[in-house]
């Protein structure tokens, strides 16, 4: 018994199932090693998201071992999974989600060509039509922080605040993305890492060529609003409102 209620109940198993199977997919597109990257989704209808537990081998992460917090990044007793620790990446987690309403999933990883622009404090620029179909411009730096209090939660919120880009690069760390779902911020960790080696291998014959503003403004807007299908994630979210 979690003192839930039903429905709310209903909705953290979904979440479960959600964020656990996620996992395996950012080690499908090779953005970890061992056990360095963490997933967390929103619960909808009640204050609480669920994360990976810390340290934990992919290959383990069950339904079951997920861990429900509440907004503050504190573990819900008594509910399963929370006997171990969570992700040491919780309370940036919680201080999204405290932050951002719109968002519903918050991913971190260490993935290799988002980290080397981070280690450099350096922007990736918006050269190539397909970042500028998802993140509309620049993916920006975030302030250097370490883990221990809200410090990286701030960064990721004070730089995506007001920002196109689902994708941040904490200084000296690495890529941490946002999304209307925990499956979205997975998306835009997979690309994150796609343009990074993209540019970076760009920038080895020479320097990128620019694409005007006004094209990225249209490639944006019609990659959030005609691409793909109208049952997809982030077009779902933007009719609900
Ligand atoms: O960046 C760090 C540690 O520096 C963490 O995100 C990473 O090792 C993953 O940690 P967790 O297994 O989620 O606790």
């Amino acid at each position: 018994m979690s003192g839930f209620g039903v429905e709310v109940d209903a909705a953290v198993a979904a979440v479960r199932e959600d964020v656990a199977g996620l996992h395996a997919e950012l080690v499908r597109y090779g953005l970890v090693v061992w056990t360095a990257g963490n997933v967390s989704g929103r619960v909808p209808g009640a204050d609480l998201f669920v994360i990976k537990p810390s340290g934990v081998p992919y290959d383990e992460l069950s339904a079951d071992r997920m861990i429900v917090c509440d907004l503050d990044g504190v573990v819900v007793p008594g509910t399963a999974g929370s006997e171990r620790s969570p992700s040491s990446d919780t309370a940036a987690h919680a201080y999204v989600y405290r932050n951002l309403p719109e968002v519903g999933g918050v991913v971190h990883t260490h993935s290799a060509y988002a980290v080397a622009w981070a280690a450099r404090g350096e922007a990736i620029p918006c050269v190539t039509t397909g970042m500028a179909d998802e993140f509309g411009g620049p993916i920006p730096v975030g302030p250097f922080a370490v883990i221990g209090d809200d410090s990286i939660g701030r960064g990721i919120v004070e730089t995506l605040r007001g920002h196109r880009s689902r994708a941040v690069l904490m200084r000296n760390h690495g890529p941490f993305t946002i999304g209307v779902t925990a499956r979205d911020a997975v998306k835009a960790a997979v690309l994150t890492e796609d343009v990074a080696r993209t540019v970076h291998l760009a920038r080895q014959g020479g320097e990128p060529l620019p694409i005007p503003p006004d094209v990225i403004d249209r490639l944006y807007e019609r990659y959030q609003h005609v691409y793909g299908q109208a049952t997809d994630d982030r077009r779902s979210a933007e009719r609900e409102g």
